[in-house]
């Protein structure tokens, strides 16, 4: 089932096209993984995506919901069908991990309950919890996310992904600032996810060996322009050499 379509998306900056024309699906229950040299437009097809860019052209539809159209609570609402994860993981440091997934479920709470994570329902609470246990991390729910590990800190941002209900989950470079053991678990939860709980991936990589290996398709953007889509046995040396051409980068 189609998650995300996206057709024609056009953006410039300053008069410079950074997107052209992008077309593309992301289905239920894949990982995509997104390649390109720097400047190439990954980050900014993502952005559009999640609403965090304005596209000049195009549209971007999130479970047959076209965001673009939308407006107020009937969009918001649409918008949080999808959550998206960052390389520098936005959590609020001095909170424990709980606190920070709750948060993810505060669209669906109104009134004091949303105020304050003194103020967290029992069930918001028990629902955070579940999905700190399905990243694996139920055993530092208590803990204060600044003193987590950097893989640590990137589940709990995807089980606050998680908590937020989302169908669709967006991650730009989530294992860059990872080492290399903690972006394997990452990939492999990203995975999982995908495959068992029929979530929407698409995620933003640099390293075209974790795409091969943990991608169900891959993307590959070179000048705001798609030139490759398809399995990760299509990754060849040839496809690689052309995305990440020493030409290829952006202007
Ligand atoms: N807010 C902005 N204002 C002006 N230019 C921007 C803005 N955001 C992105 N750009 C430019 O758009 C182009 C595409 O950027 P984008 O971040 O989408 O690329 P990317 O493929 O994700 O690159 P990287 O791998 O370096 O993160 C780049 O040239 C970038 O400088």
């Amino acid at each position: 089932m189609t998650a995300v379509q996206v057709d024609g998306l056009t953006k410039a900056y300053a008069g410079t096209t950074v997107l052209d024309g992008v077309d593309f699906t992301v289905q239920a229950g894949e990982l995509l993984a997104f390649l390109g040299a720097n400047g190439s437009g990954k980050s900014t097809t993502l952005k559009c995506v999640i609403g965090l860019t304005r596209p000049d052209a195009g549209t971007v539809r999130v479970q047959g919901k076209d965001l673009g159209t939308l407006q107020g609570r009937a969009q918001i609402l649409a918008r949080s069908q999808a959550a998206m994860v960052f390389q520098k993981i936005q959590l609020v440091p001095r909170r424990t991990a709980l606190d920070n997934v709750c948060s993810g479920g505060l669209l669906r709470v109104r009134g004091l309950a949303s105020a304050s994570p003194a103020f967290f329902a029992k069930e918001l609470k028990e629902e955070a919890m579940a999905c700190l246990d399905r990243v694996g991390l139920a055993g530092i729910a208590l803990e204060r996310t600044g003193k987590l590990s950097g893989g640590q800190q990137q589940r709990v941002a995807i089980a606050r992904a998680l908590c937020q209900r989302a169908s669709v989950l967006l991650a730009d470079e989530p294992v860059s600032a990872l080492d290399p053991h903690a972006a394997e678990q990452v990939m492999a939860l990203l995975a999982e996810l995908a495959h068992t709980e029929n979530l929407a991936v698409a995620a933003v990589l640099h390293q075209p060996d974790l795409a091969i290996r943990y991608a169900d398709r891959a993307i590959g953007l070179l000048k705001g322009k798609i030139v490759f889509d398809g399995g990760p046995a299509g990754l060849t040396d040839d496809v690689l050499d052309t995305l990440y051409a020493p030409d290829s980068v952006a202007a």
